[in-house]
């Protein structure tokens, strides 16, 4: 097998995925750009999740590679997958912290579970990450007494804990209050740069996104729309994209989800209630 180019520390090369009879990607070949931060993007039910998803190694494709550092993470036994999952930090459903657990514990956590450091050790590691994030000093708090915004942060310095190169976040802004939006969006930014990770994140913040991303790819039907620095996106001919990046209602993003003829639904245009 050929080596993923130096440069991309993530490639997907012509994958296709389904759930069940249902396909989702169809010969999808796309690049993560190692040390930039990258944005999936693209209309909703597209497979932008997904795409994380088969990096992680939570599924398989059905075809195609999906290289990690080089390496199919969908040919990878148990033991290989564990050890690339250490190298990767992921932040799905952004903020999902243990309730029982307080700050500290949240973010010492997958740092007792991937390593036998000492304890002084650990305490050290957690006080640094939440430094990085702000709230050092809100270390014995429970997630019930933290905002929202506070509590992704906590999310966020526990995907980073293990000093991962790769860092996924799935809808990182969704929900968020402006401050707390630029604030992770500048945390994001931080974090990469400081930390020299590859960032990979799934949004729906164009504004957001396209401020923040180094590179933008526009997921179309299974496919990659368009892809580039978010002013190249910007401009791209591409109609699916055109009406994607100007938040059109209608083009070639249909409205209505896969359905039954209209009549099957409904009885013939006659037989229907006015
Ligand atoms: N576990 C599953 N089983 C069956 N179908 C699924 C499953 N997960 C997702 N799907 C379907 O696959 C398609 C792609 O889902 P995915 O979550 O990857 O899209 P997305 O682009 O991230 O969407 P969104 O932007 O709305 O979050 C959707 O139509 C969804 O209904």
């Amino acid at each position: 097998m050929e080596p993923a180019a130096p440069s991309s520390l993530v490639e997907l090369r012509r994958v296709s995925f389904g759930y069940g009879e249902r396909l989702i990607l169809r010969d999808l070949s796309l690049r993560v750009p190692r040390g930039k931060v990258t944005a999936l993007m693209g209309a909703s039910g597209g497979g932008k999740t997904t795409v994380l998803r088969l990096i992680g190694g939570q599924e398989r494709a059905q075809k195609g590679e999906v290289l990690f550092d080089g390496h199919d993470v969908g040919r990878m036994d148990r033991r290989d997958l564990y050890q690339a999952r250490r190298r990767m930090g992921m932040l799905f459903q952004f903020g999902a912290l243990f309730t029982d657990q307080n700050v500290f514990e949240n973010v010492a956590f997958p740092l007792r579970e991937h390593t036998d450091l000492p304890d002084e050790l650990i305490r050290d590691i957690v006080l640094m990450k939440l430094h990085a994030v702000g709230l050092r000093g809100a270390r014995d708090l429970m997630p019930s007494q933290i905002s929202g915004g506070m509590a992704r942060r906590v999310a966020l310095a526990r995907a980073v804990a293990l000093d991962p190169e790769l860092v996924m976040y799935d809808e990182p802004f969704s929900g968020l209050d402006p401050i707390s939006l630029g604030t992770s969006s500048q945390l994001i930014r931080q974090l990469n740069d400081a930390m020299g990770l590859t960032t990979l994140l799934v949004s729906h913040d164009l504004e957001a996104t396209f401020a923040l991303a180094d590179h933008v790819i526009i997921l179309g039907p299974g496919t990659v729309a368009a892809e580039g620095t978010p002013d190249e996106v910007r401009n791209s001919p591409d109609p699916l994209v055109h009406q994607f990046v100007n938040a059109l209602p209608s083009g070639p993003v249909p409205f209505h989800y896969p359905a039954p003829n209209i009549e099957e639904d409904f009885g013939p245009p006659q037989g229907r209630v006015r």
